[in-house]
């Protein structure tokens, strides 16, 4: 009889809810229908990195309660390019052949990486100088990954800044004010359109659409006129200044992130319009919490999916969410191009045919 597979599994990015479902399901299928070992890596490519591999075995038993759990039970990393690894003294290395000697080391057949776009670019380019056999599970709240409609965190997210917007219309109404709401997304604007028209959003600001502070004020004053004495206003936190410059927040440590637009367009919207302008910037809460169901029904069904593509022997290959069918594309493929929000997406239209203002 051939010996049983041992496979790992990492999780890597940014993390998000539902990651945990990905882990449980791919556990039940590998060791309940192949009798696998899962061995759980620890903060995605580090746990790799480190000797002896930071890793810890998976059994049905262990997994069985982490369904409605949010983040990841395995730790994640978005910092730390094992190519180009920032070291203590200011240096930096490629430490990629550690992580590949540390899939050896754990006498891994293959590994499940479970990632946005960027942790996916970094998996595949280890997979292929090691000649590793990997299998890719999209997660970020960004939905930013190609050749899927849906990746593990999104719906999530989009619920949270839904009910956020809930919230948000009635203190808008009692004082009258327009309320801007900055959501995440990286460089698209996925969650403030859904959320946007999910959330009886006013006015939805997308990077994909450029827009005018002229064509804001005019939306707040139709409102008034139509006897509506308040606007919400959702950002996606890529939407750029009137000179085209992204928003980003400095740390002392100099690590820039994205964020601000809500409160730079606070300041202009009430400067133009005489109107008063509140802000809520909703940042990680948009990562956090119970999974919603849909997202446990995806990454239960991309668990199995991803488990069965090793079975097959399909490596190099992400799984999809594609026409309520779970399929699979080349990875390479999936990360090719930079899944922004498409302005003729049907969403978009009935934004428009709504009267929302998407800013233009
Ligand atoms: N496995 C990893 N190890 C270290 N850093 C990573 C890893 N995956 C992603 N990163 C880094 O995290 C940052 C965020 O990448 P991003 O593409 O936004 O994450 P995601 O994979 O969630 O989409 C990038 O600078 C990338 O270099
Ligand atoms: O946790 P950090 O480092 O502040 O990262 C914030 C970024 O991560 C995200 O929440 C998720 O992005 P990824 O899925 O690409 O990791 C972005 O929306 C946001 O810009
Ligand atoms: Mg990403």
């Amino acid at each position: 009889m051939a010996k049983p597979k041992r496979i790992g599994i990492l999780t890597s990015g940014g993390d998000c809810a539902g990651l945990n479902a990905v882990i449980r399901a791919a556990v039940y299928r590998a060791q309940g229908t192949y009798g696998w070992e899962v061995m759980g890596i620890r903060q995605a490519t580090h746990g790799l990195m480190m000797r002896p591999p930071s890793a810890t075995p998976l059994t049905i038993e262990k997994v069985d309660p982490i369904l409605t759990a949010g983040g990841t039970i395995l730790g994640t990393t978005n910092k730390g390019d094992p190519f180009a690894f920032p070291m203590a003294d200011g240096s930096v290395q490629d430490r990629s052949q550690e992580i590949i000697d540390g899939y050896h080391e754990l006498g891994l057949d293959a590994l499940i990486g479970i990632g946005g776009d960027g942790s996916l670019a970094i998996l595949r380019r280890l997979a292929v100088q090691g000649n590793l056999n990997l299998v890719g599970v999209p997660k970020t709240i960004d939905n930013d990954v190609g050749s899927t409609d849906l990746s593990i965190g999104f719906d999530t997210a989009v619920n949270i800044a839904t009910e956020a917007l809930d919230r948000l219309h009635f203190t808008a109404a009692s004082h009258s004010r327009v309320m801007i709401l900055e959501v995440m997304g990286r460089d698209a604007g996925h969650i403030a359109l859904h959320a946007g028209i999910a959330g009886g959003a006013d006015v939805i600001l997308i990077p994909e659409i450029p827009y005018s502070l002229d064509s804001i004020c005019q939306k707040i004053e139709d409102l008034q006129e139509q006897g509506k004495n308040y606007c919400l206003v959702i950002v996606a936190e890529a939407v750029r200044t009137g000179a085209g410059e992204t928003m980003m927040t400095t740390n002392q440590l100099g690590q820039s992130r994205l964020g601000g637009i809500g409160h730079y367009l606070a300041d202009r919207i009430s400067e133009a319009s005489g109107a008063e302008t509140r802000v809520t910037v909703l940042g990680h809460i948009q990562r956090g919490g119970t999974p919603s169901s849909v997202e446990r029904l995806i990454g239960s069904a991309f668990g199995v999916a991803a488990v069965d593509l090793i079975a097959d022997g399909k490596f190099d290959q992400m799984v999809t969410w594609r026409n309520r069918h779970v399929e699979s594309v080349p990875i390479a493929e999936a990360i090719a191009q930079y899944k922004g929000v498409d302005t003729n997406d049907i969403l978009v239209k009935t934004a428009r045919s709504m009267g929302i203002c998407l800013g233009d």
